[in-house]
């Protein structure tokens, strides 16, 4: 298959000054109180191509809280460390059109979340990983650090640690999965090592070469190393298509085009498949919890070159 064309600089430099004229909508997370301190007025976009290229504009060497994010890195974590027939027993395949810490859906499904981006999901996926894994916290970030090959990538505590001081919610849909049997783990364990997962503290730059695999048939571009089968590529990309940005999930599918995964970091991953993936940043939110600025980019960039896997 042919190399991508990259795309023009100079459209990325202006899309990064345009950016800025739409600073001020929305507002930072401070659910999480460490987050509420991060200044808004912040753009970076980064690009790596299926070989690896990287390009970058604004803030894309800006270190953030990748929080949601993360939870495609703990999903291929776990694709690769357990069976997966009991993996999607556990959790389901479903978009869920519910906000991601919503309680609802788990009570009347019997304690099988939808799918692995909603927090439910995602702390069944973190307690398999404890089961399956001795030092997982370790070998999360290890793994974070051989994707984009970068010793520096490391959690932010101090955001874990606020997380956790104000993390009744995710603690409630503990219990409630402890009570349906389907979390194995201590739930205070499971709590712990989730928020840490969301305080993974990276770029635009690194998540954009760390999730490159997933442009390229579940083959690392920098190390050459297979992470998944183009199967497990495909599906992950499906998953984030259709379940990535939770309630906003089918707007911004039918809007973008692309797979992605937002964070309430203001982190906006996504693939186009066989040509690059692309991390967009601007912590301010909208009302569901998805970065408004790094949307309107990923907007504009499809509009730009033409193209995206739905046509
Ligand atoms: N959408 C998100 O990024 C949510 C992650 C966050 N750590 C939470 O559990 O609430």
């Amino acid at each position: 298959m042919a190399l991508p064309k990259p795309i023009s600089d100079e459209f990325l430099q202006q899309l990064a000054r345009d950016a800025r004229t739409h600073f001020g909508r929305g507002r930072v997370a401070r659910y999480i109180p460490a987050l509420a301190e991060v200044r808004p007025d912040q753009f970076g976009l980064a690009i790596c191509y299926r070989d690896g290229r990287l390009q970058t504009a604004g803030d894309a060497h800006t270190g953030f809280s990748s929080q949601s994010i993360s939870k495609v890195l703990a999903l291929v974590m776990a694709m690769r460390s357990t069976d997966v027939r009991k993996l999607w027993q556990r959790v389901r395949q479903e978009p869920s059109g519910m906000a991601f810490a919503s309680l609802v859906q788990l009570e009347s499904e019997n304690g099988i979340p939808r799918n692995p981006f909603v927090n439910a999901g995602a702390l069944v996926v973190v307690d398999i990983l404890c089961d399956a894994q001795f030092l997982v916290l370790h070998r999360m970030r290890e793994f974070a650090r051989a994707l984009c090959d970068d010793p520096t990538i490391g959690y932010d505590v101090r955001v874990a640690r606020s997380e956790l001081d104000n993390t009744a919610r995710n603690a409630a849909i503990g219990w409630l999965l402890k009570s349906f049997g389907n979390l194995n783990g201590r739930v205070e364990r499971v709590l712990e090592v989730y928020c840490h997962f969301c305080a993974l503290h990276m770029s635009c730059a690194q998540l954009a070469r760390c999730c490159n695999f997933l442009c390229n048939g579940g083959v690392n571009a920098t190390t050459g190393e297979r992470l998944l089968t183009r199967e497990q590529a495909r599906r992950v990309n499906g998953l984030m298509l259709t379940c990535g940005l939770y309630d906003a999930s089918g707007t911004y599918a039918a809007q973008v085009g692309l797979p992605s995964k937002s964070g309430v970091g203001g982190g906006l991953l996504a693939v186009l498949p066989g040509e690059f993936t692309v991390c967009a940043w601007s912590p301010a939110l909208d009302s569901l919890g998805n970065s408004i600025v790094a949307s309107w980019a990923l907007e504009r960039l499809v509009e730009h070159i033409g193209r995206s896997p739905l046509g």
